[in-house]
């Protein structure tokens, strides 16, 4: 067993494959876009298992782990956790799951992610939802998100934009460049970003049954 995991990496051991290469969809956007609450329907329809790369850090940070301190710091600071660490905690969530279709929240962030996780697992998106929001509805939806979270305070509101703008859009950008991005308006109404998310996933599913 290799230190990612059992199942979902390339590694020439034959029995480490899985029978199928596991359906992913990266679900990108800025901090307060609305990821994990499109996600969370997108389950309840189409039967994916979410994994919201941030949660994942968080229960890491809260279990004990000797990368706790490391993540909490990152995360309060807005900065990018390296790929060894989230890449790792992603895969062991596949693999418990039991399911072969993943919504991936919240990662890849940078360039760095995005290449440590095609390397290690050899999977590449079906596609890339991108939910497109103005910075100013952002800002005021994590204001108001009221979970507790330690990097919903407005300067470090500040410092994730940033790094959203200069290490993560580059990614939506490298994969619009595949044909791979479905872009939808995120500063809609829920019901209604959900009407145009629905779309991508109905179309993806009568591609499959064809
Ligand atoms: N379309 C929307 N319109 C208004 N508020 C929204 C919308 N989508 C999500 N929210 C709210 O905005 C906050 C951030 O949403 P969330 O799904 O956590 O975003 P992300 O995972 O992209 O950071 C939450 O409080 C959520 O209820
Ligand atoms: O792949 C990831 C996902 C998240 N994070 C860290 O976790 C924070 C919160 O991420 P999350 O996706 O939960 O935030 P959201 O975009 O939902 O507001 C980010 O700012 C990063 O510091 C990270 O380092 N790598
Ligand atoms: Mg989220």
């Amino acid at each position: 067993m290799s230190s990612y995991g059992r199942c979902y990496t390339k590694e020439v051991n034959g029995s480490s494959l899985p029978d199928k290469k596991p359906t992913v969809v990266f679900v990108l956007g800025g901090p307060g876009s609305g990821k994990g609450t499109q996600c969370a329907n997108i389950v309840q329809h189409f039967g994916y298992t979410h994994l919201s790369a941030g949660d994942l850090l968080r229960a890491e940070q809260n279990s004990g782990s000797e990368n706790g301190e490391m993540i909490k710091n990152m995360i309060k600071d807005g900065q990018i956790v390296p790929s060894e660490v989230t890449v790792k905690l992603l895969l062991w969530a596949m693999e418990e799951s039991g399911n072969d279709k993943f919504l991936i929240d919240g990662f890849p962030r940078n360039e760095e992610n995005r290449a440590a996780f095609e390397s290690v697992t050899g999977i590449e998106p079906e596609f890339v939802l991108f939910f497109d929001c103005p910075e100013e509805e952002m800002e005021k939806r994590v204001l108001n998100r009221n979970q507790g979270r330690a990097d919903d305070n407005i300067e470090s509101i500040r410092k994730r934009f940033k790094v959203y703008t200069q290490s993560s859009l580059p990614v939506i950008e490298y994969y619009d460049s595949k044909g791979k991005v479905r872009k939808i308006d995120a500063s809609k109404p829920v019901e209604e970003v959900f009407e145009a998310v629905k779309e991508f996933f109905t179309s993806l599913d009568d591609k499959v049954a064809a």
